[in-house]
């Protein structure tokens, strides 16, 4: 890659009355507790383009939350990037789970030749991830492939230590095993001779320089998230300059924040990995009788249209509504002062 920064992409800022207008709350039951969450609860609204999310994690502070609003507006409000494709093979998903679960969390996600496996939680032990590891193997064949994602929870000699263990299930990458790059590019090192791969993820979305972990050589793949990243247009800026395989992955969005992604996954000029866009499979109910639920491995592109029905049905508490509009108006303030 070049030495040069992302490019800004100027963010479209409607206006707070156009975005509050159409705003909706919900907080969707999940199938089962991932990155600690069992309800998921986001912000829906209504661009000029069709409907768009913005869904921060609660803790997220606003400063890192206006990025995901930039997002929504991008996706709700800019002229969209051309679609190359019309269908987007994504990855299974498969939480912190003890391995007699597996298969039903697999069964999830029909078709899905590759899988995405959560470990170092640090409800469990590295037997467990093991275990875990070795049951999505068992299932999915020779043939499948599987990723691992740490989510930063190792330091360099227990991610050094776990990927020995997990090596023989021939691993696609390894996520984001350690948090800052100095240590993915010392454990890239260590285990360069091993053939794996490091993939950064927070390493990407949470700096302030999505490019470093690429210009430091601290990582193979890079996993590109719409939300964080600003929206699709900043996103593919960030690929276009990274010069290095990218991963779409997603947030835990709703079937809307999911297009959004697949929008991305569309535009991107190679597509090598299958992508982290299946997560609407881990919830009980999404906004849309049309949920991107896989279907044969693969999501469709294109617009949903949340049912007002299912809005009401998931709609967040009072509280939680009112929090989620105010966080909303703080953070389309710092986009307008920009
Ligand atoms: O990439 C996937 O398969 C789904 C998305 C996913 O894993 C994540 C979504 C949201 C928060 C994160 O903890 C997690 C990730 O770290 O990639
Ligand atoms: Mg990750």
């Amino acid at each position: 890659m070049s030495g040069a920064s992302v490019p800004v992409i100027p963010p479209v800022v409607p206006p707070l009355g156009e975005v509050l207008a159409s705003a909706r709350i919900v907080a969707l039951p999940m199938v089962t507790r991932f990155r600690g969450i069992t309800v998921r609860e986001a912000a829906v609204f209504e661009g000029p383009n069709g409907w768009t999310e913005f869904s921060p994690f609660i803790e997220y502070g606003d400063e890192e939350a206006s990025a995901w609003l930039a997002a929504a507006f991008d996706y709700g409000w800019a002229e969209p990037p051309a679609a190359l494709r019309s269908s987007i093979p994504v990855n299974a998903t498969v939480p912190a789970v003890p391995a007699a679960e597996v298969a039903s969390v697999l069964a999830r996600f029909p078709g899905a030749r590759t899988a995405k496996v959560k470990v170092a939680d640090p409800g469990r032990s590295l037997a467990d991830d093991v275990a875990r590891v070795a049951a999505v193997r068992a299932a999915l064949g020779p043939e499948g492939r599987i990723r691992v994602d740490a989510n930063a929870l190792w330091n360099v000699d227990e991610a050094e230590h776990a990927i020995r263990a997990l090596e023989q299930f021939d691993l696609e990458y390894v996520e984001q095993p350690v948090a800052t790059i100095d240590e993915l590019a010392e454990l890239r090192r260590r285990v360069a001779r091993l053939g794996i791969l490091i993939a950064a993820d927070e390493s990407v979305r949470k700096a302030s320089d999505p490019l470093a972990v690429a210009r430091a050589g601290a990582a193979d793949v890079l996993v590109i998230k719409a939300q964080p990243l600003g929206g699709v247009r900043a996103a593919l800026a960030i690929v276009a300059e990274a010069g290095l395989p990218c991963v779409v992955s997603s947030a835990l969005d709703t079937s809307i924040g999911l297009a959004m992604g697949a929008s991305l996954a569309a535009a991107l000029p190679a597509l090598e990995f299958d992508c982290g866009l299946g997560t609407s499979a881990l919830f009980e109910s999404d906004v849309t009788d049309a949920p991107l639920l896989p279907v044969e491995g693969a999501i469709p592109v294109g617009r949903v249209v949340p049912s007002p029905s299912l809005l009401a049905a998931n709609a967040a508490p009072e509280s939680r509504r009112e929090w989620w509009l105010a966080r909303i108006e703080r953070c389309h303030a710092l986009l307008a002062a920009r």
